[in-house]
């Protein structure tokens, strides 16, 4: 059986989903059994459209990039155009709705009604918005839970490095004291590019321009994307709620040039480094700019690379790096999510 797949929100990442399918079909075929079909795609500018029995990828996002709507999708029996992203929800025939739209620091909406109403219906989200995850991780993982949906929501970490089933799943039986981390790609890019002289502004541009950045930016330079990534990691591998308010955090602003060739001649480096500690049943948590020794393994992470350090107490530190933004690094985070969904439902069918 087809899973069919609808798109709530159809930005870069959304799009590298779609490509990343188009590209594997056959050896998701091959290798997993599965054959993925987009069936519908909502998004408040590039418009919606929708087909029961799957829309052909290549037309759509040809008809996207040539007419600016993926309303631009031929006029074929049976297909419907104009639905909001409720009307997706409610009235798509989809197995699985792909939750891709911009994260909000501040309420996690509209994505977090997007993926209640999901999964009120039973149908599974794959999300790589923070937002939602953030806000309400115990009580989506929940109704997933008792609707017999999956909830899947890789990419909310590091993009496409598995930076959320590696404890959960290799790392398991360790107990972690600690997480410590370069969690935001673009601050990074940001960093590392002034370290080679250019100035603020334009490596913003640039980190906007390559797909890295939020929709509205504040949330990487002043540490907000970074405290949401926090708040996933302390429910997800502490199993503590931590709300994303009560995790003090200071972004990159105050980094100026000089302080970062200041560090240089002393042989460090400004990384913004999140940091999560358990103690007992308690989670602290921080954000903050650190100039650290270029001996350091963080020090070495430049560009949009992140990089995570597990403290575990049988394996010990397990350090990990890998990309922490980028869209078809993020859109194989969902990837991962929807060939773990097949398993589940293929185990649950046999
Ligand atoms: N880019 C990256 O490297 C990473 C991104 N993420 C997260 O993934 C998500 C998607 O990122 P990305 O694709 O880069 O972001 P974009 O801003 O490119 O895309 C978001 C899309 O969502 C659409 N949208 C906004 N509100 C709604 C709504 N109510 N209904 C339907 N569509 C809506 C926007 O529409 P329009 O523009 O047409 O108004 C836009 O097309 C974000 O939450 C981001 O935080 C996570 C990890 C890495
Ligand atoms: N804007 C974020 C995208 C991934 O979460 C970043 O730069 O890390």
């Amino acid at each position: 059986m087809p899973v069919k797949i609808a798109f709530i929100g159809f930005g870069g990442v959304g799009r590298a989903l779609a490509e990343i399918i188009e590209e594997k079909r056959f050896r998701l075929r091959e290798d997993y059994g599965l054959d993925a079909v987009v069936v519908g795609v909502s998004d408040v500018m590039k418009g919606a459209v929708y087909h029961p029995d799957g829309l052909d990828i290549p037309v759509l996002l040809k008809g996207l990039k040539d007419h600016g709507t993926v309303e631009a999708y031929p006029e074929l029996a049976g297909v419907v155009k104009g639905w909001d992203s409720m009307e997706m929800i409610d009235h798509s025939h989809a197995d699985v709705i792909v939750e891709v739209t911009y994260t909000n620091v501040e309420t996690g909406e509209p994505a977090l009604t997007h993926c209640r109403r999901a999964l009120d219906q039973g149908k599974s989200v794959l999300t790589t918005n923070k937002g939602p995850v953030a806000h309400a991780y115990e009580e989506l993982t929940r109704k997933a839970e008792e609707k017999g949906a999956f909830f899947g929501f890789e990419g909310t970490v590091m993009s496409g490095t598995p930076a959320l089933r590696l404890p959960e799943q290799t790392l398991a039986g360790n107990t972690i004291h600690k997480i410590k981390g370069i969690l935001n790609g673009t601050t990074n890019y940001i960093l590392t590019e002034m370290e080679r002289g250019l100035e603020y502004g334009e490596a913003l541009k640039q980190a906007q321009g390559l797909g890295y950045a939020e929709a509205d930016p504040t949330s990487d330079v002043e540490g907000y994307d970074v405290r949401y990534k926090l708040a996933i990691l302390s429910s997800h591998v502490f199993g503590v709620a931590l709300s994303p308010e009560d995790i003090p955090c200071t972004g990159i602003t105050g980094v100026t040039a000089s302080d970062i060739q200041e560090a240089e001649k002393a042989g460090e480096k400004w990384r913004l480094i999140g940091t999560l500690t358990l103690d007992g049943d308690r989670v602290t948590g921080i954000v903050k700019p650190e100039r650290i020794s270029a001996h350091e393994p963080l020090a070495g992470v430049s560009g949009a690379l992140n990089a995570i350090l597990y403290d575990c107490d049988m394996s010990g530190p397990i350090f990990m790096t890998g990309a922490g933004a980028g869209l078809k690094e993020t859109g194989y985070a969902l990837l991962i999510d929807l060939i773990h969904y097949h398993k589940q439902q293929s185990r649950i069918k046999v």
